[in-house]
């Protein structure tokens, strides 16, 4: 059984730089975690790169031979990954442990989630090869300056949720750049209620009917949770990583191990 995070979310909300941090975390914990870059378009990154989409495909070759633009060919150079799972990320993998710990740092275009199923495709065939997959889902917080904002990032993430039907984190990153920490954490695990009446306040009488139906429908999926992410917090990755650890299953071996040797009930010496 392999374990993978699959790290969406819009462009800049974050991604690289967290699988930079995620990186740096496990290292300092002695854990092994291997980044896969899955955006044709990345030009350097700080962490160090386990497997590379760029190998396969790269989206300045693409937008020179096909005369495509950054988004079309971006497009083209999913899909074409999609029509070489089976032998180009196969033969990737092959390098890799049946038990190891995969982070793909995916695109950050929205399309890519809710238009074409290359993500779909994409996490179907890694659960055929017995990976364990959560999607991490980045929303910047900078970005949720109000109530508005706040639900279309939430919506992003719940059209990502239905397509990819994977278990789901949300992280609101960027923490350390929030001033004002109490308006932001009301967003973090708040209640729909307040949310509609926030949100009614804001908006003219006529939505209010589309308010409530909108935050009854992120009830219904149990969306609003957001975990916060500070990096310059250490405990605040390892928070965020035992989280995903729980909804993947990963370590449960590692327990089973551990009350092995339990000394209470083992040999004492
Ligand atoms: N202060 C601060 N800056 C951050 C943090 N995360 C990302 N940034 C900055 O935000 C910008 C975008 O970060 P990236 O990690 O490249 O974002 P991304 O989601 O990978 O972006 P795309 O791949 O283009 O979609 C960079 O300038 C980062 O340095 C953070 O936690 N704190
Ligand atoms: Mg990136």
């Amino acid at each position: 059984m392999g374990y993978a995070q699959l790290v969406i979310g819009p462009a800049g909300s974050g991604k690289s730089t967290y699988c930079y941090n995620l990186q740096q975390h496990c290292e300092s914990i002695g854990r092994s975690v291997h980044i896969v870059n899955l955006d044709p378009a990345a030009e350097d990154f700080k962490y160090s790169v386990a497997i590379d989409i760029r190998e396969l495909i790269s989206l300045e070759d693409v937008m020179d031979e096909l005369n495509l633009g950054p988004n079309g060919g971006l497009i083209y150079c999913m899909e074409h990954l999609e029509e070489n799972l089976e032998d180009w990320l196969a033969e990737q993998l092959e390098d890799y442990l049946d038990d190891d710990y995969l982070v793909f740092d995916c695109p950050g275009q929205i399309e890519l989630y809710s238009h074409i199923p290359v993500f779909r495709t994409f996490v179907d065939q890694l659960r055929r090869w017995n990976y364990n997959v959560c999607a991490v889902y980045l929303l910047d917080s900078q970005f949720v300056s109000d109530i508005t904002k706040y639900l279309s990032g939430c919506m992003a993430s719940l059209s990502a949720m239905v397509q990819l039907e994977l278990p789901h984190v949300n992280v609101l990153t960027k923490m350390d750049l929030v001033t004002n920490k109490k308006e932001i954490e009301k967003f973090l695990d708040p209640d729909t209620r307040l949310l509609i009446a926030d949100l009614n306040e804001h908006m003219a009488p006529r939505f209010a009917k589309l308010n409530k139906a909108l935050a009854e429908l992120l009830d219904d999926y149990n969306m609003v949770n957001f975990l916060p992410l500070d990096i310059k917090k250490e405990n605040s990755m390892q928070y965020i990583l035992s989280q995903i650890d729980n909804a993947i299953q990963f370590g449960e071996d590692a327990d089973v191990k551990i009350k092995d040797f339990d000394p209470e009930n083992g040999d004492s010496d």
